[in-house]
């Protein structure tokens, strides 16, 4: 299913961007609820096969600026956005996008794992039912997401049964499987393991670092050790503008910003 309904019009930015492997490019982007100025003007890249970490005090519009990567928002009465988000020269934003097919290709997963109260297997071939995905491909497809989550030793002997007799960490497991079943080129997280114990994050966060070799994952997480373990990039967001992006390394040790520097040291947040 093609995600627009319209041909691509190729962007005059497209060339560099193309250049810089880029993947997803927000435009002067701002996103509204009601009066509430959630994201303000902003721009950022996010490059193919990075882990990009979105850091910031609560509030600030991390997660209003990573749903609408992939049009989450939508259905959120009051919600309005202007500007852009190119995905390979196709602005994500048009009215010409079928979401759906949109959200196939930059898949979500959210804080709270929620497994739907069926079994393990059925999770997973519900979105390949929802997509038609050819009933022959089903077993593979499921084994290899399983595979890639990290989590089909635990799970390939009980795959009828229900996926809320998985503990937490697992479940979180399984709704990432769910949303790889569909092969996103981007995972977009939102604070995947805040709900966890340490090992079952420690987990996530290795399954970050391999997702990256076939994806692009946004991350957005509260926990400043974890954006330093696991991200390439880091955008800081402060009241709903991006205050700074760059390589996460030298993001921690030397940031450009006094805002920045007093968020990474806990002077507030
Ligand atoms: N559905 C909504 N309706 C109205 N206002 C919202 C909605 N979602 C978020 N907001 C507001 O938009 C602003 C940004 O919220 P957002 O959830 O994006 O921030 P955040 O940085 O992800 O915060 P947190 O870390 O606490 O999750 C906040 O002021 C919030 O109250």
């Amino acid at each position: 299913m093609a995600i627009a309904v319209m041909p691509r019009v190729e962007e005059e930015l497209q060339p560099a961007v193309k250049q810089q492997e880029v993947l997803l490019h927000a435009c002067d982007l701002n996103v509204y609820y009601g009066q509430q100025h959630a994201v303000q003007e902003v721009s950022l890249t996010v490059n193919k096969h990075e882990v990009l970490a979105l850091i910031g005090p609560s509030g600030c519009g991390k997660s209003t600026f990573l749903r609408t990567m992939n049009r989450m928002n939508d259905g959120i009465e009051g919600a309005r956005v202007t500007g852009q988000i190119l995905y390979e020269g196709l602005n994500v934003l048009g009215e010409n996008i079928h979401v759906t097919a949109l959200r196939k290709e930059i898949g979500m997963v959210f804080q709270k794992p929620y497994p739907f109260p069926k079994s393990i297997y059925e999770n997973l071939v519900h979105g390949l039912r929802h997509h038609q995905v050819k009933k022959s491909e089903w077993d593979e497809t499921i084994e290899d997401a399983l595979t890639k989550a990290a989590l089909w030793d635990e799970v390939k002997d009980r795959l009828h049964e229900s996926a809320l007799a998985l503990s937490g960490g697992q479940q979180q497991r399984l709704c990432i499987a769910r949303a790889l079943v569909l092969k996103p080129r981007v995972l977009l997280l939102d604070e995947p393991a805040s709900a966890l114990d340490p090992i079952a994050t420690a987990k996530i966060e290795a399954l970050m670092l391999e997702l990256k070799k076939e994806h692009t994952v946004v991350v957005v997480t509260h926990n400043m050790q974890q954006a330093a373990r696991v991200s390439d990039r880091t955008a800081f967001f402060y009241q709903g503008k991006l205050i700074e992006v760059g390589n996460t390394k030298q993001m921690f040790h030397q940031p450009g910003e006094k805002q920045t520097a007093d968020y990474i040291a806990g002077r507030f947040g």
